[in-house]
């Protein structure tokens, strides 16, 4: 099945597959010279697009969302592209694909988005509705990462494998949380209120 036809009930707008469309020409090309990611065919590709933008589903509607650690798109520029009406903030210290994503945001137009080059830790402190983060590190290091970014309000998502279970473990008390599974993935949901 087809990105398309997979992503057919969720709520997308219009112009999310042409914009997906671009951004995938783009990796594509850059990939090459730089290694932004391991997906490196379509099919990979087109997973972790799936994979990013799932969450949609079920996500509460936010104004304002960082993503820790973007890489070269995941999840937070596929969040981007979904949902244009919340400010998304894209932290990524690594030049090469913090230029990848402000390429991105200039070639696309998307005045939602927000590239930071700098590891979080050393980010102003800002509060955020919504914390995302993929394949960066382990809860407990994202929560101390993301501690200055959040308040009793905010919601961290993360993008988990099997090992969520043990991680929740380590979590602090006074979080709620729920694991969102799917095929091949767990989501983490947590905050001090769900
Ligand atoms: C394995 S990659 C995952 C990238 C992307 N999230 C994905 O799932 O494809 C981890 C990324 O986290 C970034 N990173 C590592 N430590 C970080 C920190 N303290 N703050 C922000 N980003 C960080 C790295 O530069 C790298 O691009």
């Amino acid at each position: 099945m087809n990105l398309q036809s997979k992503l057919q009930e969720l709520q997308l707008p219009d112009n999310f597959f042409t914009n997906v469309q671009k951004y995938k020409e783009h990796l594509t090309k850059w990939n090459k010279i730089h290694n932004l990611t391991g997906a490196k065919d379509e099919q990979t590709l087109d997973e972790f697009i799936f994979d990013a933008v799932y969450p949609v589903s079920f996500l509460p509607k936010v104004n304002s969302l960082m993503d820790i650690g973007t890489g070269a798109g995941f999840p937070g520029m596929i969040l981007a592209l979904a949902l244009p009406d919340t400010q998304v903030t894209l932290v990524e210290p690594l030049a090469k694909r913090a230029s990848f994503l402000q390429f991105i945001k200039a070639d696309l137009g998307l005045d939602n988005v927000r590239v930071v080059k700098k590891r979080v830790e050393e980010m102003e402190s800002e509060v955020f509705d919504i914390i995302t983060s993929r394949a960066v590190t382990d809860t407990k290091m994202l929560l101390n990462l993301s501690k200055n970014h959040r308040d009793a309000h905010t919601k961290l998502f993360f993008y988990k494998g099997e090992k969520v279970f043990d991680e929740v473990n380590d979590v602090v008390e006074n979080m709620q949380y729920k694991i969102i599974e799917t095929q091949n993935r767990h989501y983490l949901l947590l905050g001090e209120q769900l």
